[in-house]
C-alpha cells in the first residue's frame, strides 16, 4: 500500500489521543461486472474513539463503496475480495465485522455502528410515522423496553437534533427535507452507537440547513463522543470539521493525516492538486463550524488570526 501517512499517530490538535474503535485493514471491494471493477483498493485506515475522520476523493474514487463495505451494507455485484474490518467495542471485545452472521449483522448495525447515507432522508417509510419508526429500532435491540422508556428516548434523541418531539405523531411527507435529515441521525444516533459514517449526509439539502445540522452534529459528537467517519468531495468543510482526513484516489487511499497537516502540508500531488481546486482555501482554515481554535495554519505555514 502506497498511503502517505502524515503522521498518523499523532493525535489531533486538542483531543487527547484515543484508542482505536474501528480498524480496516487492506480492505479490496470489487464489483464483479462484465469487465470488473476494483472500487476500493488495500484501504487501511484507523478509526479512534472520540474522532471526526474525514474521507475526501472525487466522484466515483470509492468513497461509498468503503463505507458500505466496513457496514456489510454492500449488495452484489459488489464483493469484498480481501482485507479485515474490526471493531473494538468500548466493552473490550473486538469484533470482526466480516465474519458476523446476518443476525449477528442485525444486532450489530445501529447499536455498535451505524450509518446515515446519501438521500437517507428518502429512507425513512413513507407510510409510517416517525414515533413508529423510532419505536420499531429501539425494540428490535432492546425488547424489554417499556413504552415509557420508549417515548422518552425518543422524544430525547428528536429533540438532540433540533426537532421537536410533537412532530413523533408527522409522516415523512409531512416533514421538509432537512427534518427528515434530521430525524435519519436521530435515527442512527437512537442507541448510542460508538461510531457513526456520515456518507454526504446534508448534500441535498440548502447550505444553511446543510450548516445547521453540521453544527448540531458536531456539537453532538463532542457531548456524546462517538466516532465519525465523515464522507463528502467539500474538502474545505472536512478541514473545518475533522480530526484526520484520509483521501481516496482510483479506490485508494493516498494519504491519511491530520487535518491541519495535511491543509499545510499535503505530501500528495493528488491532495494538493484537491487543496488547490478550491478557491476559499486561500483564506483561513474553516471558523464556521469547530470553535475553540483561536489561529489558523495557512497552506505555507504562517498563522492567521481568526476574525
Ligand atoms: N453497481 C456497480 N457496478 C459496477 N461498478 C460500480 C457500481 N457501483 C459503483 N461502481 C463503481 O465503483 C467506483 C466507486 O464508486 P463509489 O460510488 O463508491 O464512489 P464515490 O467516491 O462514493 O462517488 P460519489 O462521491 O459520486 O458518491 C466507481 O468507479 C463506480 O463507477
Amino acid at each position: 500500500m502506497n498511503t502517505t501517512l502524515l503522521n498518523d499517530n499523532i493525535p489531533a490538535p486538542g483531543r487527547p489521543r484515543a484508542d482505536a474503535v474501528l480498524t480496516v485493514e487492506n480492505l479490496t471491494v470489487v464489483y464483479e461486472a462484465d469487465t470488473p471493477v476494483t472500487a476500493v483498493r488495500d484501504a487501511s485506515l484507523t478509526l479512534h474513539r472520540g474522532e471526526v475522520l474525514g474521507l475526501a476523493g472525487e466522484s466515483g474514487c470509492g468513497k461509498t463503496t468503503l463505507a458500505y463495505a466496513i457496514n456489510r451494507l454492500h449488495r452484489p455485484p459488489a464483493r469484498i475480495a480481501s482485507g479485515r474490518v474490526t471493531f473494538h467495542d468500548g466493552g473490550g471485545d473486538d469484533v470482526d465485522v466480516l465474519a458476523l452472521t446476518d443476525a449477528e449483522l442485525r444486532a450489530f448495525r445501529w447499536e455498535k455502528l451505524s450509518m446515515v447515507f446519501q438521500g437517507a432522508m428518502n429512507a425513512l417509510n413513507p407510510v409510517t410515522t416517525v414515533r413508529a419508526q423510532l419505536r420499531d429500532t429501539l425494540l428490535a435491540h432492546r425488547p424489554g423496553l417499556s413504552r415509557a422508556k420508549v417515548r422518552e428516548r425518543s422524544e430525547e434523541v428528536l429533540r438532540r437534533v433540533g426537532v421537536d418531539p410533537r412532530r413523533l405523531g408527522s409522516y415523512p411527507h409531512e416533514l421538509s427535507g432537512g427534518m427528515r435529515q434530521r430525524v435519519m441521525i436521530a435515527m442512527a444516533m437512537l442507541l448510542q452507537p460508538q461510531v457513526m459514517i456520515l456518507d454526504e449526509p446534508t448534500t441535498a439539502l440548502d447550505v444553511v440547513v446543510q450548516r445547521e445540522i453540521l453544527s448540531e452534529i458536531m456539537r453532538l459528537r463532542d457531548e456524546l463522543d462517538f466516532a465519525v467517519i465523515f464522507i463528502t468531495h467539500d474538502l474545505p468543510l472536512l478541514l473545518e470539521i475533522s480530526d484526520r482526513i484520509a483521501v481516496m484516489l482510483a479506490g485508494e487511499i493516498v494519504e491519511l493525516g491530520a487535518a491541519d497537516l495535511l491543509y499545510r502540508h499535503a505530501r500528495h500531488p493528488y491532495t494538493r492538486k484537491l487543496l488547490g481546486s478550491f478557491p476559499s482555501l486561500s483564506g483561513a482554515r474553516g471558523a464556521f463550524i469547530r470553535s475553540g481554535v483561536d489561529e489558523t495554519a495557512l497552506p505555507d505555514g504562517t498563522i492567521e488570526e481568526r476574525a
